[in-house]
C-alpha cells in the first residue's frame, strides 16, 4: 500500500480521497447535527488510564473468549451495510480480512453479498449476523432460519433502528444506490429495493419501507422459534433495558449509539458503558462500539467493563484502501496498540484490565 498508514486516522484519509463523496457522506456521517457523532469522541477524551509499574510484560495476550469462541483479540467487526460502497469486492473481501486477522465479523443484514456467499469466502472463520426486523416475516423468518446453516454463530438484533436517524448528509446528497450496492439478502422483496429518491435518500427510503417498528420484547419469542442460535440485542444504551434484556434470556448486550447515526444525542456511547455494565452485573458479556479508534480507546472500553469492543467505520476505511489486507491490518494495527498499552499499563491479560486502569475526569 502506498502512503504506509500508521493508525486508523491514517487509514481514514486515505480512504477519503477513494470513495465517492456521497457514499463517503453517508459511511462518515450521523443524525441531525451530529452530536451523538460528535460525543462519541470526546467522551474518550475525559477518560485516562492509570498505569501500574513493575509489572511482568514481557508476554502480552490480547486473546479471549466470547460466547465459548476463542479470539485472537478483544476488537471485532460491527455490522455496516453496503461494503460495496468502500470496495468492489464488498463483504468478501471485509470476511477475508476478518479471518486473516483472527477476529470475530458481524455481517450486516444489509449486505452487498448475501450471507451465504459471505460465509462462503472464508468459511471456518468466527461470524455473527445481524438483523432488523422485517415487515416481511416471511423473508424475516427465512434469512433467521438460514443462518446457522449459513454458518453465523448467533444472531445480533439491532434495536434503537425502529425508524432510521435523520441522516441529512444523506437527503441534501439524494443518497441513491447504483445496481452493485443493493442489499443481496432482499432481492427476494424487489419492492423493499428503492434505489433513488428527490431530496431524501434511498438507504433511509428502503429503511422506511422494510423495518417494523411495532415489534416489542415479546416479539423475540417469535425470533427464538426459528433459530436456536444464541441472541444478542445492539444498541442497548440504559440499566432498564439491560434488566429487561437478562429477563428475556440474551446471550449478550451490545451498548451501542449506533456510531451517532440515530438519535441526535449529546452524550457519547462511552458515557453510558458503565451504567449498562452496573446493571447486567456479570449476567452476560457486554459489547461495547461508538469511536473505538486506538488501541487505548479499546483499554478503555475494557476498563470500563466491556467484553468487547466493535469497530464499524474503520473497517470500512481499511476495506476503501486495501480491500481483504487494509481490512485485516486496520485490525491488527488495533492488536498491536492494545498490546502496546496493555505492557504499558502493566495488564498483561485481557482479565487483568479492570475498572482499577481507568479513571473518568
Ligand atoms: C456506514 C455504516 C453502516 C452501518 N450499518 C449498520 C447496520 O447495517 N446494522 C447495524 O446494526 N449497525 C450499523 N451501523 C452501526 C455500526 O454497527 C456501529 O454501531 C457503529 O458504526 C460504531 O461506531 P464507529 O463507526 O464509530 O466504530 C452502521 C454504521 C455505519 C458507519
Ligand atoms: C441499511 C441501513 C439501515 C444501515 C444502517 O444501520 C445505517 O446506515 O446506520
Amino acid at each position: 500500500m502506498a502512503d504506509e498508514p500508521l493508525c486508523v486516522d491514517d487509514f481514514e484519509a486515505l480512504a477519503h480521497a477513494r470513495v465517492r463523496a456521497e457514499y463517503w457522506d453517508y459511511i462518515a456521517g450521523g443524525a441531525g447535527s451530529e452530536r451523538a457523532l460528535a460525543a462519541n469522541r470526546t467522551a474518550f477524551e475525559r477518560a485516562a488510564l492509570r498505569p501500574r509499574i513493575l509489572v511482568d510484560v514481557s508476554t502480552v495476550s490480547t486473546a479471549t473468549t466470547l460466547l465459548g469462541r476463542d479470539l485472537a483479540g478483544p476488537v471485532a467487526i460491527a455490522p455496516t451495510a453496503y461494503h460495496r460502497m468502500s470496495h468492489p469486492d464488498g463483504e468478501l473481501a471485509t470476511a477475508r480480512g476478518a479471518a486473516d486477522a483472527g477476529a470475530l465479523y458481524i455481517t450486516s443484514f444489509f449486505s452487498n453479498h448475501t450471507m451465504e456467499d459471505i460465509s462462503a469466502a472464508a468459511p471456518d472463520a468466527p461470524r455473527w449476523l445481524q438483523l432488523y426486523w422485517l415487515h416481511d416475516r416471511g423473508l424475516f423468518g427465512d434469512v433467521v432460519e438460514r443462518a446457522a446453516g449459513a454458518g453465523y454463530e448467533a444472531l445480533v438484533l439491532t434495536v434503537d433502528t425502529p425508524v432510521l436517524g435523520l441522516r441529512l448528509r444523506d437527503a441534501r446528497n439524494s443518497l441513491s444506490l447504483d445496481p452493485e450496492t443493493i442489499p443481496a439478502n432482499l432481492t427476494a422483496a424487489p419492492t423493499l429495493l428503492t434505489t433513488r429518491t428527490e431530496n431524501s435518500s434511498a438507504v433511509s427510503a428502503q429503511a422506511v419501507q422494510a423495518f417494523d417498528a411495532s415489534i416489542t420484547w415479546d416479539d423475540l419469542a417469535w425470533l427464538r422459534e426459528r433459530s436456536r442460535l444464541p441472541l444478542i440485542l445492539k444498541g442497548i444504551v440504559t440499566a432498564e433495558d439491560a434488566r429487561l434484556a437478562l429477563d428475556y434470556g440474551v446471550a449478550a448486550i451490545a451498548v451501542s449509539n449506533h456510531g451517532g447515526r440515530q438519535l441526535d444525542n449529546p452524550i457519547g456511547a462511552l458515557d453510558v458503558l458503565a451504567e449498562v455494565v452496573a446493571a447486567v452485573d456479570g449476567r452476560c458479556p457486554v459489547l461495547f462500539d461508538g469511536g473505538v479508534r486506538t488501541g487505548h480507546d479499546v483499554a478503555v472500553a475494557l476498563a470500563l467493563g466491556a467484553d468487547a469492543v466493535l469497530v464499524g467505520r474503520p473497517v470500512l476505511w481499511g476495506l476503501a484502501v486495501g480491500g481483504a489486507e487494509g481490512v485485516a491490518r486496520v485490525l491488527g494495527l488495533l492488536r498491536t496498540e492494545l498490546e502496546r498499552v496493555m505492557a504499558l499499563i502493566g495488564r498483561p491479560t485481557i482479565a487483568s484490565i479492570d475498572a482499577s486502569a481507568v479513571v473518568l475526569r
